[in-house]
């Protein structure tokens, strides 16, 4: 930090194979570069064939020379010092602190091709036959387990009492907690399993982690569903950059942290300091960015952030629950620089995958759970990997209470009980799921023109609760059920709440249903 960075025109992304390389168009040749126009984001909302949304490599040197604050670099001298005291520090640290290798977690030796251990994922064969059913229910949950709340984390730049940390003024200031970078460390690459659903997102953070700010994707921008490995992700880079080189200053933060510590900075009147703070920094990890929304002072200070730091060549890696586009309450102008670099999603894992994620969580506990319980609840629990991992914790937990061995009775009773205590995001897929299994016909009848009594009933039903028990808008439920119209929807509302009026079989039939999708009647 400090030095010039060399112009990262012409640079291509590192990729530890050519298999896993995301084809990320050339950079501009220079006969198309625009005049230099300040700091522009060039190239905005450009695709590529991964789905990357936007990306720009295009370095600014005049305006990383064309420094506004003529005490930086007088400041960024003063900071090298520290750097160099810094480094010192962390070696001796490192040397000292160093776990022995057997203590680190390994991924599986069979077919590993990297250091981070990419083939993991395809280690699991043999998929069980189960198939939910009535009786098996198809599971939806909330996150029970949720990360700890930003509150509860430490917050960088502020000292026990909760006052902001002045680290320009303060003498011969901790360079070790002045550069804490508050990651986990057991995010790595190493325990991050990789599948069809994180593949582009993991390799660029591969491509990150060896060339910080020095690949086309600065920004990164990971977004995915509650629970998928994001946060995981973003500190395996921050982990890895500071295991590489540990003079790097790399700081995690999340969104909610850095509006407060904004926000506290406002009112004790060191903005300046704040922001200084945040332009020391090598590699800035900015989870759930969605917060941000609506935050504006927030916002032009982090855009001011993120624009000075991109011009000196650091790294800028984000995490949202859903693509920038969707971003609402963010500026456009933030929104534009987001594009600048790469978005990659993180999809739900496939069956294997998760397997393959608890079995590694397993291993690395040193906790031993027999294959068909993972199997179990690794095939019911499909959309939230830490919920996955909460109910085989609280599973393990249990039983050794009880002090018998984890079984698959277990297993099921476990499911049972968490899905009957767990408030659930009902989804117009999972009704038709649900009452498509009860009549016994398929969802692509359900959806489907037929007119057929049984299949018509089934779909009114359906319908109703689409209407009754999600918020989704007529309009929406009647698209998801082959395009009808809205009107349909209202039509099969009325129908079934006036057969419920007088037909007491009926109402066992939607009772028995409500019971399944554990939704309790609302009359
Ligand atoms: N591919 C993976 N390999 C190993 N562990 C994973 C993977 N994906 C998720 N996990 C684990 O799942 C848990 C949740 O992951 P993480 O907190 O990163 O999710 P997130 O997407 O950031 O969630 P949120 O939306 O709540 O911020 C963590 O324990 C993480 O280690």
């Amino acid at each position: 930090m400090g030095q010039q960075q060399p112009p990262r025109q012409n640079q291509e992304p590192q990729f530890p194979d050519q298999q896993q390389q995301p084809q990320v168009p050339p950079n501009n040749p220079p006969s198309q570069q625009q005049p230099n126009q300040g700091f522009p984001p060039q190239n905005d909302n450009l695709g590529n064939d991964f789905g990357a949304e936007g990306y720009n490599n295009q370095f600014n040197q005049e305006n990383r020379n064309n420094n506004s604050y003529p005490d930086f670099f007088q400041r960024q001298q003063q900071q090298q010092q520290r750097e160099q005291q810094a480094q010192n520090w962390n070696q001796q640290q490192q040397q000292s602190q160093q776990s022995p290798p057997n203590q680190r977690p390994v991924p599986p030796q069979e077919n590993n091709q990297d250091r981070f251990g990419a083939t993991q994922s395809n280690s699991y064969q043999n998929p069980p036959q189960y198939r939910k059913s009535q009786s098996q229910q198809p599971q939806q949950y909330r996150s029970s387990q949720q990360k700890p709340r930003a509150e509860e984390r430490p917050i960088p730049n502020m000292n026990n009492s909760g006052d902001f940390v002045d680290h320009f003024r303060v003498p011969n200031a901790q360079e070790s907690s002045y550069r804490e970078s508050y990651l986990n460390p057991t995010y790595v690459f190493e325990t991050f399993i990789e599948g069809d659903c994180n593949r582009l997102a993991r390799s660029a953070g591969i491509a990150i982690a060896r060339k910080p700010g020095a690949t086309a994707f600065n920004p990164l921008v990971v977004y995915g569903g509650v629970g998928l490995g994001k946060t995981h992700l973003a500190q395996a880079v921050g982990n890895e950059v500071k295991r590489t080189d540990p003079s790097k200053f790399v700081l995690y933060v999340s969104s909610e942290q850095f509006t407060t510590q904004f926000i506290e900075a406002l009112r004790n009147n060191n903005v300046q300091q704040f922001t200084n703070y945040y332009l020391q920094v090598d590699v800035l990890i900015v989870d759930d960015i969605q917060f941000l929304a609506k935050k504006e002072k927030t916002q032009e200070n982090f855009f001011h952030i993120f624009n000075r730091l991109h011009q000196n060549g650091k790294q800028i890696i984000m995490t949202s629950d859903r693509p920038p586009r969707s971003l609402e309450g963010l500026t456009d102008r933030l929104l534009s620089r987001f594009k600048w670099g790469l978005t990659a999603d993180i999809q739900k894992p496939d069956f294997e995958t998760r397997v393959a994620i608890v079995k590694q969580k397993l291993m690395s506990e040193g906790v031993n759970v027999p294959d068909d319980v993972v199997e179990y609840l690794s095939y019911n629990i499909d959309s939230n990997i830490r919920e996955l991992e909460g109910t085989l914790v609280s599973l393990v937990a249990n039983a050794s209470l009880m002090q018998r061995e984890v079984d698959l009775d277990m297993a099921k009773n476990a499911l049972l009980n968490i899905v009957r205590n767990t408030e659930k995001e009902i989804t117009i897929e999972f009704i038709q799921q649900i009452v498509s299994e009860y009549f016994s016909i398929s969802v692509d009848e359900l959806k489907s023109k037929t007119r057929k009594k049984d299949i018509a009933q089934a779909r009114q039903i359906a319908m109703y609760f689409s209407k009754e028990y999600t918020k989704e808008p007529l309009k929406s439920i009647g698209n998801q059920f082959g395009g009808r119209d809205h009107s349909t929807v209202v039509h099969a509302t009325k129908a079934v709440t006036k057969r419920t009026a007088s037909d007491a079989l009926y109402n066992r039939i939607l009772e028995e249903l409500l019971d399944q999708m554990n939704i309790k009647s609302k009359g």
